[in-house]
């Protein structure tokens, strides 16, 4: 267990989920239950529950600006991550944000798509996603179809997912995880392509559920957190993989879609020794 006073500082650059599962809300509790305090800077907002998305609201640019400025103001940001930036402006403001702050650790995590299917990042904005911010992340995190896009190939077996993964680092970012949460089968394979060449998979076992909301970005806000802790890329990543795997096991049933995941179930750092 950290001491509480102690917690480490991370930012979650996401948009808001009404629903709670998702987005900030997910970063937030993903956070906290890791041990790290979570501050926010809000791209969007979205009237959403289990079921989908119901509307979709970009936050105003100069708002970003603004949040960016009380935020760093005031925190020593040890990491950060974004997730759903929905067009190219806001995926434009943010990246500015990022390097004018010169903000290390940074997670990317490429949200397009939520669950119900509703499009959260704009074909634009994945351009500009690909040429203004995975340059500057130090990881990306694609589930299959994100990786499909971004590597613009197909992806139907794990050699094609390593194959991906060395196209996404072509794209400037230096280490990448291609999720493997859609694929099919008893097992689920993430491959981790790391920048000193090193790949490996980190399996599980495929929990069958209905509570799956906000998985990629409870990864990705896990990952950040034990960043922000000061552990090696690697470390963050094993561990963040472990979070997940424990919280899927313990479904939260809510809600008449796709479920939230209970964050809050993990015992802390002690949790995985
Ligand atoms: N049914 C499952 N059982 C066990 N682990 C899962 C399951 N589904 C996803 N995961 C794990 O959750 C993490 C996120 O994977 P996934 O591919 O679902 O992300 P995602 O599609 O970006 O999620 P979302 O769009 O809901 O945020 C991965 O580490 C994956 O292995
Ligand atoms: C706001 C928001 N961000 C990300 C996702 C992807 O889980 C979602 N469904 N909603």
């Amino acid at each position: 267990m950290i001491d509480p006073h102690q917690y480490p500082t991370a930012l979650t650059i996401a948009g808001s989920d009404s629903g709670g599962g998702a987005g900030m809300q997910a970063d937030i509790k993903t956070m906290q239950a890791c041990e790290t305090f979570s501050t926010v800077v809000v791209v969007g907002l979205t009237a959403q529950n289990t079921l989908g998305v119901q509307g979709a609201y970009p936050t105003e640019l100069s708002v970003i600006d603004e949040q960016f400025a009380s935020v760093m103001a005031d925190f020593d940001v040890r990491a950060a991550k974004t997730g759903a930036l929905f067009d190219r402006d806001h995926v434009l403001q943010v990246a500015k944000n990022l390097r004018d702050y010169n903000q290390a650790n940074l997670v990317v995590d490429p949200v397009m798509v939520a669950k119900g299917g509703a499009t959260l990042l704009d074909p634009a904005g994945i351009e500009a996603l690909k040429q203004s911010l995975l340059p500057l992340a130090t990881l990306v995190t694609p589930n299959l179809p994100e990786a499909e896009l971004l590597a613009d190939m197909t992806i139907t077996s794990r050699d094609e997912m390593v194959q991906a993964a060395k196209k996404i680092r072509e794209l400037g970012v230096a280490n990448v995880i291609v999720k493997g949460g859609h694929g099919d089968g008893p097992v689920i394979y993430d491959y981790v392509l790391l920048a000193d060449q090193e790949g490996f998979w980190l399996e599980g076992p495929k929990v069958e559920t209905s509570s799956k909301h906000g998985t990629g970005d409870t990864l990705s806000a896990a990952i950040t957190s034990f960043l922000a802790q000061g552990d090696d890329l690697k470390t963050a990543i094993i561990k963040g993989h472990r979070y997940m795997n424990t919280i899927i096991g313990i479904p939260l049933p809510l809600g008449h879609g796709h479920g939230p995941l209970n964050h809050g179930r993990w015992a802390g750092q002690g949790a995985e020794e």
